[in-house]
């Protein structure tokens, strides 16, 4: 069996025309340049895989193309040039219930239903099988009941899509996705109304989909953390820089801990004053203004002490025995922040992280 199930050929994709005026099945309209109107490439050339059982995060700066992506690779929206394969065969040669066989998608845009319920709307995932109008066979039933358990959809079977929130609205868009059951799944920030909590559960339940399932699943997302964490492959879009600009943006593919070694995960998320720690993934949202600081301490105390030194402007210096300098002893029975504020002061001992701030800021206001 290939390993890949969704492949691109030197894809370029983009608009043409006005506003919202490209949009259209592959066959059905051409994508042939118009006279007179203005062609906007993204990106430009594009080789791309997804393989079987993978997890694959889309992830890249406002507006730098991921959306307009999604809707291509899936055949919502046509491409400027270059073909995809699904399973072998081109997207284009496909008809859309062919495609829905193989691929569903999870868009961000608001979907009007009506009246619909809940357990309604998700059976609608199973039309591909059984016709707008059919009747869902005891397998169907099966599979619809399980894509809304595994999604936690249970407690709001029966409202109406209108009552629910944008969070439980989110879930019920992906068990439709998943009662298709298709090998692929598309998803356009599908944590975007969601709580830490359930982002954290609909990562790992798209996590054990791939492991378990076998299914191929591609979501963009602004969560950086939990895409890191989760992706098997990151899918980096960056607004490119050089001046070239046949295209707007550009997308390297690898895994997350390459792409941040090699220095393209900072580049892309590139602002002034925003740096990212190549160490811990994070990035840091505090300027350096109160100068150096060194801090000795290990485990939680130590990066907590860490965290909110830099919340006061110190520029952090690890094991660094310098003035001032913060000591934890946590092998007492409790922890202690040992101060040393000079070389001329005593230290001081202080029994919490609120003390140590306190201390730090009277020192400031002294020195002021
Ligand atoms: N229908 C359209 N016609 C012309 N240009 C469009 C259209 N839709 C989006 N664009 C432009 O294409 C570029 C990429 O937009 P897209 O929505 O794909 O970005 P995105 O990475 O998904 O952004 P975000 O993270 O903000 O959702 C943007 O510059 C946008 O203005």
């Amino acid at each position: 069996m290939r390993p890949e199930v969704l492949r691109t050929h030197a894809l370029t994709i983009g608009y043409q025309g006005k506003k919202h005026s490209h949009f259209g099945r592959f066959g059905k309209k051409s994508s042939a340049k118009k006279p007179g109107h203005r062609i906007r490439t993204i990106v430009k050339d594009l080789v791309l895989e997804l393989n079987r059982g993978e997890l694959v995060c889309l992830l890249g700066p406002n507006g730098a193309g991921k959306s307009t992506l999604m809707r291509t690779l899936s055949g919502i929206q046509m491409p400027l040039a270059g073909s995809i394969d699904i399973s072998g065969k081109p997207i284009s040669k496909m008809s859309s219930k062919e495609i829905a066989l193989h691929l569903s998608i999870v868009l961000t845009e608001r979907i009007t239903v009506g009246n619909l319920s809940v357990y309604a709307l998700v059976a609608l995932g199973r039309s591909p099988y059984t016709g707008w109008m059919g009747n869902l066979s005891k397998d169907d039933e099966q599979i619809v009941r399980e894509a809304i358990e595994i999604t936690g959809t249970e407690p709001f079977v029966n409202a109406h899509l209108s009552d629910l929130s944008d969070g439980e609205r989110q879930k019920v868009m992906i068990a439709r996705a998943l009662a298709q059951d298709t090998p692929i799944i598309l998803l356009d920030e599908p944590t975007a109304h969601l709580d830490l909590p359930n982002r954290v559960e609909i990562i790992r339940l798209l996590r054990k989909l791939t492991q378990e399932k076998g299914k191929s699943i591609l979501m963009s997302t602004h969560e950086l953390d939990l895409a890191l964490q989760a992706a098997d492959k990151i899918w980096l879009m960056q607004e490119k820089k050089d001046g070239a600009l046949d295209a707007k943006s550009e997308l390297l593919a690898g895994i997350p801990e390459e792409l941040i070694l090699n220095g393209q995960f900072e580049k892309a998320f590139a602002r002034d004053g925003f740096l990212f720690d190549r160490a811990t993934g994070a990035f840091q949202i505090h300027h350096p203004t109160s100068g150096k600081i060194g801090l000795i301490g290990n485990g939680a105390p130590g990066h907590w002490t860490k965290r909110a030194l830099e919340r006061l402007g110190f520029q952090v210096c690890l094991d660094e025995f310098i003035y001032p300098r913060v000591e934890i002893d946590s092998e007492k029975c409790r922890d202690v922040w040992c101060y040393f504020a000079n070389e001329a002061q005593a230290p001081e001992n202080l029994y919490s992280i609120s003390e140590l701030i306190r201390a730090l800021q009277t020192q400031r206001t002294r020195m002021n």
